[in-house]
């Protein structure tokens, strides 16, 4: 595995940015855990560790910090790395030139540069210039938010359009960063046996770069006229697609309803490319599709790059939207999960909250029966976690409509969702095909 030591890089590969090598050759690559020369990507033998640092503005409750940063130390988990320590600095805003302040950013060395640490991750995106600077500062790798989603992507991506999508983000997002990358390093180089890049280089890298983002586009047109044939083939079908935060358990259920076999882990974006499958309910066939998960901050490049992804939620008759009610900031998910919709233009798709984990799901009492009494919360910042029966009421008022609580893992309540879910299907099977009847005779 290239690491990259604390305190000084290694000649060859590392004077280059931590996605160009993989980049340049022109496949997804993996940016923590790089690729070998044969293509295949070894398994880390020795576990890189992170430091995680984000800059929360003020009123952000201590809380709330602590649950994006145990995020962000998931998703360097799912990436393969370990997260040893956590930084964090209040600020109104980011330091536009290091990202945290002179004094944080001193700390973070010296612990950097005692313990060893393989790189760096913030919790946010950074500029090209931070990056650049954080580089020449820390000496170890800097990951931000965008590099370690398009990482987890890229070693999950698994179909040709997948890996395309996430090939075409990665460049896009390397494009605007090639520059600054290459400078600092000219200049710490001092020809010790590393001959470094010059402008030319960067020019050529440059153009290699658009010329592949260019071809990245075309190949993507190309398949995705081949998908949109495929899923027309399937117009006459209601199409319902399960939509949620990541690792809600959208694949679990997946696999009970539709009896499919779709891997599901406790990571995140374990699903990266859509799986479709018939399911029948009254009578009724329709198609059901697991989708890639949403989560927050999720960089812009990637939601347009995974157009095609996206079109099986834009293109649905109905979403379930899958929501993991024992995570503390179930309510935030929600949100973030409508504003991502409403981003890829399926804001106002019909829709069928599912709350799942109820099995893990434990009311401020804990000693209390899930569905019992409301009981006063202490008040530590976080919100209340009320019974699930008062949970249920608040958004059934909210949404006048039904909502379902189940557990996919358990195999709870699963009826109750098998029978809304289809008779949602049946109302709109016959809303769209009026003339035809909604048995197997017609597929
Ligand atoms: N306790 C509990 N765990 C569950 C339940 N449903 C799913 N899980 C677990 O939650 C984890 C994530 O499940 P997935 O089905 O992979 O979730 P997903 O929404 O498809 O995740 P991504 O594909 O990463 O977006 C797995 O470890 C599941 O076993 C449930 O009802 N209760
Ligand atoms: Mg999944």
């Amino acid at each position: 595995m290239a690491t990259t030591q604390s305190g000084g890089r290694k000649p060859g590969n590392s004077t280059r940015h931590v996605g160009a090598v993989d980049g340049v050759k022109g496949r997804a690559g993996r940016i923590l855990l790089k690729a070998a020369d044969n293509g295949t990507y070894e398994t880390a033998k020795e576990q890189e560790t992170a430091v995680l640092v984000s800059v929360p503005p003020r009123r952000q409750s201590e809380a709330q910090t602590t649950e994006y940063l145990d995020e962000l130390a998931f998703l360097i988990e799912t990436a393969g790395a370990t997260a040893t320590k956590r930084f964090v600095q209040r600020l109104e805003k980011p330091d536009i030139r290091t990202y945290v302040g002179e004094g944080k950013l001193a700390e973070i060395k010296a612990y950097v540069q005692h313990e060893g640490t393989s790189m760096v991750v913030f919790d946010d995106d950074l500029s090209p210039s931070q990056l650049r600077n954080l580089e020449a500062e820390l000496l170890v790798k800097i990951v931000d938010r965008s590099l370690l989603i398009l990482d987890i992507f890229a070693l999950r991506a698994k179909s040709a359009t997948s890996r395309t999508q996430v090939e075409l983000a990665q460049y896009q997002y390397l494009l605007p960063r090639l520059t600054g990358l290459w400078t600092h390093l000219d200049k710490q180089r001092g020809g010790v046996g590393m001959k470094g890049p010059g402008e030319t280089e960067i020019e050529t890298d440059r153009r290699i770069v658009r010329d592949r983002i260019a071809f990245l586009k075309e190949k993507l047109e190309d398949l995705d006229k081949q998908s949109h044939t495929q899923r027309k083939a399937r117009g006459g079908t209601i199409r319902v697609a399960l939509v949620g935060y990541t690792n809600v358990g959208k694949s679990t259920l997946m696999n009970v309803l539709g009896k499919a076999e779709v891997f599901a882990e406790n990571k995140l974006f374990a699903t990266v490319d859509a799986t479709t499958r018939k399911v029948v309910l009254d009578n009724t066939p329709f198609l059901l599709s697991d989708t890639v998960g949403f989560i927050r901050k999720l960089p812009t490049k990637l939601i347009e790059s995974f157009k095609s992804t996206l079109d099986e939620i834009r293109e649905a008759d109905l979403l379930l939207h899958v929501v993991d009610i024992s995570h503390p900031n179930f309510e935030e998910q929600i949100q973030v999960v409508n504003d991502t919709l409403g981003d890829i233009g399926a804001a106002d798709k019909p829709m069928l909250l599912v709350f799942n984990k109820i099995d893990q799901y434990k009311p401020d009492d804990a000693e209390q029966d899930p569905f019992g009494e409301v009981l006063d919360a202490e008040d530590d910042g976080t919100a209340p976690r009320p019974p699930l029966a008062q949970l249920q009421a608040t958004y059934m008022a909210k949404l006048h409509d039904p909502v379902v609580f189940v557990s996919a893992q358990e195999r709870t309540n699963l009826d109750e969702l098998r029978e809304l879910l289809g008779k949602r299907v049946v109302a709109l099977h016959h809303q769209r095909f009026p003339y035809q009847a909604n048995t197997w005779a017609s597929e």
